[in-house]
């Protein structure tokens, strides 16, 4: 039995990750979860699977859930130190972290510290915290084993393979919902176009992220940290059938690629079961009917955040977090309809052009750099 604490738990990874649990209770107990303000969807967890502790980080919403969680023995907290806690608790063995942003730093590392593994969909924060994990991860035996799609692909293409064989790790990328349009026809999108990605179903912040490019960006600095590849030797390639989830290409020109219905219930179950591999819940892929693959050239100069997230990632040091931040930024800013779809890469460019980048910092220095980051694109815009 896997006792798992999850961050996060009514987002769209929580959610499916849930789902999968519902379907393997003989496997798995949950022992807390969170969310931020979605109170009906916390407390219905909580029925459900009866969890020791339930984090809700509004803290105006903490006396109803409290209310509503007493009968089941649940005990709620709130706040940061609130995810912290349920991270570090001695009776669990592994932490989902499917909170949105870089909000997951602190609650992994204090994981880390406290020996927990790690499964990881909350790529924002290895992309800003990246070094300081490694380094809490080299003091520690816990392991991360990524959820992000592509990222679980490459884990499984890895498997007993000698890292020094590496050629290239190649990412696939579906394009997202603008894909084959020019900037001139991107000038007036709204949120609601470029909320609607073609292949996955996915919470807010991603989906944007997917249609400027800077989520297979920001999992160009996530493969870099997770793997140990040189950003030279990791590649995007555009597969708008989001089959292949991604491949690695070794130097005896053999390229092993994972294949599976496009359902983020498949890398969940992947990491919460890992080593082991049981009955899937999403079908077998059907290759018949999934007989055309098909691959194209990322087109940069339309979509401009891929470029700038691997220019960050190879600058190094703080700069993939500046990169980060002003992106959470941005792309909140174009959800409220205060910026437009090509105002997001403008805003990154001149966050990462205006702070110097530094490369000995601690925890502390990258939630200054946070508050300055999110400051100064709140004042451009
Ligand atoms: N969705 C997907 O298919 C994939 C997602 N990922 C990554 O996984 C992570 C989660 O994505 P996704 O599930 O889509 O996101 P969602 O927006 O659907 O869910 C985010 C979760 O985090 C909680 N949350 C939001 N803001 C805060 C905050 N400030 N403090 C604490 N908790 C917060 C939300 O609570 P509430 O419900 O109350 O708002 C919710 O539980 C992201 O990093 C994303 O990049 C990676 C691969 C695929
Ligand atoms: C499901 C998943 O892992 C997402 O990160 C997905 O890859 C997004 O699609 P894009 O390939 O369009 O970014
Ligand atoms: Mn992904």
């Amino acid at each position: 039995m896997k006792r798992l604490t999850i961050l996060g738990s009514t987002g769209s990874i929580g959610t499916q990750a849930l789902d999968v649990i519902r379907n393997k209770k003989d496997e798995f107990k949950v022992v807390a979860i969170s969310a931020n303000s979605s109170v009906d969807k916390l407390i219905k967890q909580i029925e459900e699977f009866q969890p020791e502790y339930a984090v809700i980080m509004n803290k105006d919403l903490l006396q109803t859930v409290k209310d509503k969680a007493e009968k089941y023995g649940t005990k709620v907290l709130t706040g940061i130190e609130g995810l912290e806690y349920i991270s570090t608790l001695d009776n669990v063995d592994m932490v989902l972290t499917s909170v949105v942003g870089m909000i997951g730093l602190r609650p992994t590392i204090a994981a880390i510290r406290a020996g927990k593994d790690i499964a990881l969909a909350n790529k924002e924060t290895l992309v800003v915290g990246g070094r300081l994990i490694k380094e809490e991860l080299l003091k520690s035996k816990s392991r991360i084993i990524p959820v992000d799609s592509e990222h679980s692909a490459l884990f499984q293409c890895l498997n007993g393979e000698n890292k020094e064989n590496i050629n290239n790790l190649i990412l696939t990328a579906s394009g997202g919902p603008f894909r084959g349009k020019k900037k001139s026809e991107l000038d007036d999108v709204s949120p609601e176009m470029a909320l609607k990605h073609p292949r996955w179903n996915m919470g807010r912040k991603i989906s944007i992220d997917s249609a400027t490019l800077m989520n297979k960006g920001l999992e160009v600095i996530e493969a870099h940290y997770l793997f140990d590849v040189d950003y030279d030797n990791i590649k995007v390639i555009i597969h708008p059938q989001s089959i292949i989830h991604s491949m690695v290409e070794f130097k005896d020109g053999s390229i092993l690629a994972q294949l599976s219905n496009t359902d983020m219930r498949h890398p969940i179950q992947y990491a919460l079961e890992y080593p082991n591999r049981t009955e899937s819940l999403i079908g077998y892929l059907d290759l018949i009917k999934n007989n055309t693959l098909t691959f194209e050239q990322p087109d940069l100069e339309t979509f401009e955040c891929l470029e700038l997230a691997y220019k960050a990632g190879k600058t190094g040091g703080t700069m993939p977090a500046v990169c980060n931040i002003a992106n959470e930024e941005a792309v909140e800013l174009f959800l409220n309809n205060k910026i437009k779809f090509l105002d997001i890469p403008k805003v990154i460019k001149e966050a990462m052009n205006k702070f110097d980048v530094k490369y000995d910092f601690d925890l502390d220095y990258i939630f200054d750099l946070e508050e300055k980051v999110r400051e100064f694109v709140r004042t451009i815009i």
